[in-house]
């Protein structure tokens, strides 16, 4: 392919715009470096008359998205719309199935079809790119598929969601509640069109999906990942966690156990001296551990126009360039099978709040709950907050099995003098 780059945009909301935009800006640059001019020829968007701060009224614009896939003015397909199936899918399905190469920004699409897309677009021999689709402007998809091939990875961890690192990072320093902060969030353009992707850990699970296939070299299976949220994390647990010598971050953890490849995504007490507890507000991190390189850092903005563009503009540099790797790290038929572990939290050391009256004998009886259960604490903390209120009490555990660390939490749920559920956060020695 050579001579102009015709590119066709679906979706020109944050990420479609922007990229829309840095295609004009960066317009020499973008040539000088691929020798070709890149233009935009066609989109797909509605309302035709908001302002997106670029000039567009040149192309032509498709009523259906899926009309980019036929149309002769558009070399590469751009899918910037979201969603899992529907128009999404489909739009790629036909441009692979027309032989154009795709580039896309979609995670929820890629972690629950993104084997079969992969196969497809393989089979076509045509590009199927998503760097923006895990850890927004970050190059990590490159990183383990090129830079990092010569290795093998045995775990990866990281923040992969920005929305849910900008809440805990404005609830800690500025104490203001969780639904304000995520009002912010989504006003700067970070959350998903439902934040609920967000706050329940689903997108940081869509991202871990994809990088666990590209990292190991097998299937995805987004089925298969533990996912927890940070809904029940509290500005009181933000605070205990400081005066701990910990953070809370939202992390997905995928790694190589003697059970297989497990997957998690949760809440974690990550220690403040883990060079990832200081990743904060929107930013992502993505921490590699592989040999024979050993290990690898890689942090930036994971979500908001800027970032998220430059990775989809690198994309089309790639295919403006002619480079094409496997999609998935592999050729598909080398590709594992992607089931995952259980989780194997057979030991772990935990952080435990409870909420209890201001009674005699209260904190004894969770001794005893955790001594009959043989789980080891670690210290203790209890404050009086509101004199006519419930205390806080927060317990930190040595490592632990875990079996007998769900038989205490029940017997403690079980006192009287217990106002509130148990919440528990892992204690992650990364
Ligand atoms: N916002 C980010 O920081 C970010 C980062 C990485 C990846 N992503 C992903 O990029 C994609 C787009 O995200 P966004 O933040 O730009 O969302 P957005 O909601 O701002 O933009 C999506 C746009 O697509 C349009 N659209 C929806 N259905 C359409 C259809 N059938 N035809 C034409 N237009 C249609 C919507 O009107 C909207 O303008 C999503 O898959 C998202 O997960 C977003
Ligand atoms: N909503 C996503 C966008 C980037 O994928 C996030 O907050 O990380
Ligand atoms: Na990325």
């Amino acid at each position: 392919m050579s001579g102009d780059l015709r590119i066709g945009i679906a979706g020109l909301g944050t990420v479609g715009g922007g990229v829309a935009k840095l295609l004009r800006d960066q317009a020499d640059l973008l040539a000088a470096r691929c020798g070709r001019t890149i233009r935009v020829t066609a989109v797909a968007a509605r309302d035709k008359a908001k302002d997106r701060g670029v000039d567009l009224s040149a192309c032509r614009w498709h009523d259906d998205a899926r009309a980019l896939a036929g149309d002769p003015d558009v070399d590469v397909v751009v899918e910037l719309i979201g969603g899992s199936d529907g128009v999404a899918r489909e739009l790629i399905e036909a441009a692979i199935a027309a032989g154009k190469p795709v580039v896309t920004a979609n995670k929820a699409l890629l972690a629950l079809h993104g084997t079969v897309l992969a196969k497809a677009a393989e089979t076509a021999g045509v590009p199927l790119a998503y760097e923006a689709a895990v850890a927004g402007g970050i190059p990590v998809i490159k990183a383990l598929r090129e830079g990092l091939a010569a290795n093998r990875v045995k775990r990866v961890h990281g923040i992969l969601n920005g929305t849910c690192n900008y809440i805990l990072t404005t609830m800690r320093e500025t104490g203001r509640e969780f639904a304000d902060v995520l009002a912010d969030a989504q006003k700067l353009g970070y959350a998903e069109a439902d934040p609920s992707f967000d706050v329940d850990g689903i997108d940081a699970a869509h991202k871990l999906a994809i990088l666990s296939s590209v990292a190991f070299g097998r299937e995805l299976d987004f089925a298969g990942i533990h996912v927890e949220g940070i809904r029940h994390v509290s500005a009181l647990d933000l605070a205990f966690a400081e005066q701990l010598g910990y953070r809370i971050k939202l992390l997905g953890i995928a790694g190589v156990t003697d059970h297989g490849i497990e997957q998690r995504v949760h809440p974690c007490m990550v220690p403040l001296a883990a060079p990832i507890a200081h990743v904060e507000g929107v930013f992502n991190a993505v921490f590699v551990e592989a040999e024979p390189v050993g290990n690898v850092l890689l942090t930036g903005r994971g979500a908001g126009e800027g970032p998220t563009a430059s990775a989809v503009v690198a994309d089309i540099l790639d295919i403006a360039r002619g480079h094409h790797a496997p999609v998935l790290g592999l050729p598909p038929s080398r590709l594992a099978p992607g089931e995952t572990a259980p989780m194997g939290r057979h030991y772990g050391a935990y952080y435990i709040r409870l909420m209890v009256k201001d009674q005699p004998g209260v904190i004894a009886d969770v001794a005893a709950a955790f001594r009959d259960n043989a789980v080891s604490m670690e210290s203790v903390l209890q404050q009086a907050r509101d004199p006519s209120g419930p205390v806080p009490v927060v317990i930190t555990t040595h490592e632990t099995e875990e079996a007998g660390m769900m038989r205490a939490i029940q017997r403690i749920a079980a006192l009287g003098s217990v106002v509130e559920p148990p919440r528990l956060i892992r204690i992650e020695a990364l």
